[in-house]
């Protein structure tokens, strides 16, 4: 297998709240292959968001790191400190797009001055030169008539269009790494469909691996190469995309695939379905899916189970001995 350009071990992390110590982030190993849609996904609350912004190293105050390690490209990002992160990582390393595109832009700044802000950070030389890049920037997500766009205020743009402008400032400094965390859910249907099509093709055109959190499987089924599920804080299954709707193998897996095999689907709906997620203060010993799981046994309470290879680019975590 080539290496991976983002390869998480063994990774720890917990809050600490005034209910006691939170566990969000327990032994997680993740591996992002280069030029790979790679899907992370799980119900609200195992923590997606919270591995997305630790990779960046964007810590809330009261985050603990417990242990584990970050690699990108072999260098451990945990290791790093904030400055470094800053200078040499966060946009043209590895950008993050988030939730809602309106408030990530800046309303009483122009397309332009925004676009312009982020170029002359990473690549300070000619204004003329970086008129040229944001004009290919904006062209590169199929935006109409970039010269018109770049004088234009956000609030005159729609919400598909501000979340194609998201995604072209993140590009402009041509990252490798993009991890983009729900991008889709502020956005009404048929605008995702397109956002989807222009991040696909985008990809194969500037060989960009992304990271696409997110807990709609039918976006998964539409973009995703490879997939991680992902429970109370740890990966149970890394998957190729098309094994997990044909053969997923983890229970949890199962459970999500045959939740949204109706109209709906969004993993969230599975609360009702089936009992809920487990609290991370004090959570479940061993494997946290146990108290939801037909298949557990004694040993499921005692340890975690580790990933397991049970195909080529498919690993399981389940202590189930027919594991198909
Ligand atoms: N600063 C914090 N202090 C305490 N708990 C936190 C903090 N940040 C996140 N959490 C908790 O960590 C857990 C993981 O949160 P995270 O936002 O990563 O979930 P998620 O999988 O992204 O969910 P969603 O699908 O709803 O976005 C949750 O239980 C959340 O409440
Ligand atoms: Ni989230």
């Amino acid at each position: 297998m080539m290496s991976p350009i983002l390869d998480i071990n063994d990774l720890y992390l917990s809050f600490s709240t005034e209910e006691g110590e939170l566990e969000a982030i327990n032994g997680l190993n993740l591996e992002v292959e280069q030029g790979k849609i790679h899907g992370l996904i799980g119900e609200t609350g195992c923590g997606k968001s919270v591995t997305g912004r630790t990779v960046l190293g964007l810590f809330d105050s009261n985050t603990m790191i417990k242990g584990g390690e970050i690699l990108y490209n072999g260098d451990d990002l945990l290791a790093k400190t904030q400055h470094e992160l800053q200078r040499d990582y966060r946009g043209n390393e590895i950008a993050m797009i988030f939730q809602d595109p309106g408030s990530s832009l800046n309303p009483v700044f122009t397309i332009e001055d925004q676009l312009d802000e982020v170029l002359r950070i990473y690549q300070p030389g000619k204004k003329a030169d970086r008129k040229k890049k944001m004009i290919e920037a904006l062209d590169s997500v199929r935006l109409p008539d970039p010269e018109r766009l770049l004088k234009k205020y956000p609030h005159q743009l729609s919400g598909g269009m501000k979340q194609r402008v998201m995604i072209a400032l993140n590009l402009a400094c041509q990252p490798a790494l993009l991890i983009a965390d729900e991008p889709t859910t502020a956005l009404d249907v048929s605008i995702q469909a397109q956002f989807i099509k222009v991040l696909k093709d985008l990809q194969k055109e500037i060989d960009i691996t992304i990271l696409y959190i997110t807990h709609d499987m039918a976006v998964v089924s539409e973009i995703c190469d490879q997939v991680s599920v992902m429970y109370a804080g740890r990966i149970v299954e890394n998957v190729p995309m098309e094994e997990l709707f044909n053969n997923p193998v983890h229970p949890y897996s199962k459970l999500l695939v045959s939740s949204v095999l109706g109209p709906e689907t969004s993993i969230d709906n599975l609360v009702e379905i089936s009992g809920s997620v487990p609290r991370l203060i004090n959570p479940p010993p061993g494997c946290r899916f146990h108290p939801r799981c037909d298949h557990a046994k004694p040993e499921c309470k005692e340890e975690p189970p580790e990933l397991k290879e049970v195909a080529p680019d498919h690993q399981v975590a389940c202590f189930k001995e027919d594991l198909s």
